[in-house]
């Protein structure tokens, strides 16, 4: 582990300062020591050996503390306000950055994953600035200066010191080897552990329905167990280091303290050097002590920033910046000879797939499960990079424009209506946040929901509402927007036959180029045009019998 990420220095200002004021407050803490030590020394000797009055070094000494005490509540105070402005920047990054890769990717990365990385994960990063940094500071600025003073008084000693105290650094390299794969390890099992209790949660209505509820016992009791084995392991080292660690500094400064005391002694060396090399000693070796404590302590939390930069370092779909993406009123909205692979994946999820959708017309798009409609919607949004093909509007490729910009053409439902927690307005507004009341209810209306009270609650994913309304919600959210093209994934599952005429005669109305993907042949005969997906296979099929 390097003592500190450039990569966190360059995402994160906070931690910047937060170096420098470490630095200036390590070389105060330095002086500090040093002269605490002296005047521990001088008082000793006046007393023992000059019967000398000690007021006066007493007094500087107990400000001298009083200040040290001042230096170590600094030290706390700006290391939280760092961890908590660190944390909360790179919660953010990784958020936007999240967003940017967009929806697809966020399936495949395990959105509890990332969950657990950006709450409790994060969370790690606490020890890490409050206890490992400022340690890691103090012990590059404190054995240094140390060193140095010895030697003024007893270059012995401070020889000794200097040839034991890099032993501290080698050890405990050895040490962060192994601990590092353990971490990575316990984090590991911590997101199966997230991953696999949400997925129990969620799925426990199904699981006791099918009588499985009980058999995950097991499962849950097999990746706890995982997680104990990891934490267990993590802890036996770090107590192992710390001991080796306590007894390498205390052989080390019982040396000095020998050769000290045959040379006071032999007469040698005054009672005050002497003295003042004992109390300064201990003081060589406790920064580097306490740095490889703090480093099991703030282990978890680097192994989550790595993670972070995992995600941050992903990189985004090569797109253009432009700014000028034609009117989709005017523009037809095409696509040619588009091939999707998804990674991992050995086939194809579409192949040579063609379209092309004029303003205004309202097209259904068919075709068998799996065969490619949801990731077809995709592609026109920008969230899935086609391995081959392009989509066009008014002569440009689509990936010229700034995907913000382009997405803003685009009202979408998709296959899970994805609402927020809130009410039934909260959620249609997010389609257009400065829409009226009467807005809300005519996009409800179109959508079929006209029924739904504007401040019906909406829990969590949707709860509280049956499946039939999320979806006509989301339909509303995608109508109340001004964007010209609808993109809609079985917008009217869960609806009746009448209200489902009802929604297609709304959009129809609302004058949109609307391409949705259905089933039901009813839906089927209202539309202008049916297009068909089919799957990879059945496209090389048709190729061949083409040729
Ligand atoms: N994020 C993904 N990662 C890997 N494979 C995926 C991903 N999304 C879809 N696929 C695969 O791509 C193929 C096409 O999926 P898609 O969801 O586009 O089909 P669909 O026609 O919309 O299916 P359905 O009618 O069942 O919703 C499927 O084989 C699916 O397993």
């Amino acid at each position: 582990m390097k003592p500190v990420d450039p990569r966190l220095l360059r995402r994160a200002r906070s931690a910047q300062r937060f170096l420098v004021a470490s630095v200036t407050i390590g070389v105060a803490t330095g002086l500090l020591i040093i002269a605490q030590a002296i005047l521990l020394a001088r008082g000793i000797t006046d007393v023992v050996q000059r019967d000398a009055e000690v007021s006066g070094v007493a007094l500087v000494l107990a400000s001298a503390i009083a200040a040290r005490a001042g230096l170590v509540w600094a030290q706390e105070v700006v290391a939280q306000r760092a961890a908590a402005a660190v944390k909360s920047t790179l919660r953010r990054q990784v958020l936007e950055h999240s967003l940017k890769l967009g929806p697809v990717w966020l399936s495949g990365e395990r959105s509890s994953a990332l969950t657990t990385l950006l709450t409790k994960g994060l969370d790690d990063l606490d020890p890490y600035f409050a206890r490992y940094l400022p340690q890691m500071v103090l012990a590059s600025t404190v054995p240094a200066g140390v060193i140095g003073w010895m030697a003024t008084g007893d270059l012995i000693a401070a020889g000794t010191v200097l040839v034991t105290l890099p032993l501290i650094p080698i050890f405990m390299a050895l040490i962060g080897w192994a601990t590092q794969a353990h971490s990575r390890r316990r984090q590991r099992a911590l997101a199966v552990l997230a991953h696999h209790f949400a997925d129990v949660v969620s799925g426990l209505p199904t699981l006791k329905l099918f009588g499985r509820a009980r058999a995950q016992e097991s499962a849950v009791r097999r990746v706890t167990d995982k997680h104990r084995i990891a934490s267990m392991s993590s802890l036996r080292l770090a107590f192992l280091s710390s001991f080796a660690l306590e007894l390498l500094a205390s052989i080390s400064v019982a040396l000095v303290a020998v050769g000290v005391g045959l040379r006071l002694v032999d007469g040698k060396l005054g009672l005050e050097t002497a003295l003042m090399v004992l109390i300064l000693a201990p003081e060589a070796y406790l920064p580097l002590r306490q740095v490889g404590i703090q480093f099991h302590a703030s282990a978890d939390g680097v192994a989550a920033s790595e993670e972070v930069f995992r995600v941050m370092e992903t990189p985004l779909p090569a797109r253009g910046d432009r700014t000028d993406v034609p009117d989709l009123r005017v523009s037809p909205l095409c696509m040619y000879d588009v091939a999707v692979r998804y990674p991992g994946r050995e086939q194809s999820a579409l192949e040579g797939f063609d379209l092309e959708l004029r303003p205004g017309e309202v097209v259904a798009l068919t075709g068998p499960s799996g065969a490619g409609k949801s990731t077809v919607l995709s592609v026109l949004l920008g969230f899935v990079e086609p391995e081959r093909g392009v989509v066009v509007a008014g002569g440009r490729a689509a990936d010229e424009f700034a995907p913000a910009v382009w997405r803003r053409q685009f009202g979408w439902v998709p296959q899970r209506p994805g609402l927020r927690m809130g009410t039934v307005a909260d959620n249609v507004r997010l389609g257009r946040p400065d829409a009226s009341d009467e807005e809300v209810l005519v996009a409800l209306t179109t959508a079929g929901a006209g029924e739904l009270r504007l401040d019906k609650p909406v829990g969590e994913q949707g709860q509280l509402l049956s499946g039939g309304q999320q979806r006509r919600v989301a339909l509303a959210r995608a109508l109340i927007t001004d964007a010209p093209v609808l993109l809609l994934d079985e917008p009217t599952a869960g609806l009746d036959a009448d209200a489902e005429a009802a929604v297609i005669n709304g959009l129809r109305a609302s004058a949109r180029t609307v391409l949705m993907v259905a089933h039901r042949p009813a839906l089927v005969a209202a539309v202008d045009r049916v297009v068909e997906a089919l799957a990879a296979t059945k496209a090389d099929e048709k190729d061949l019998m083409a040729s």
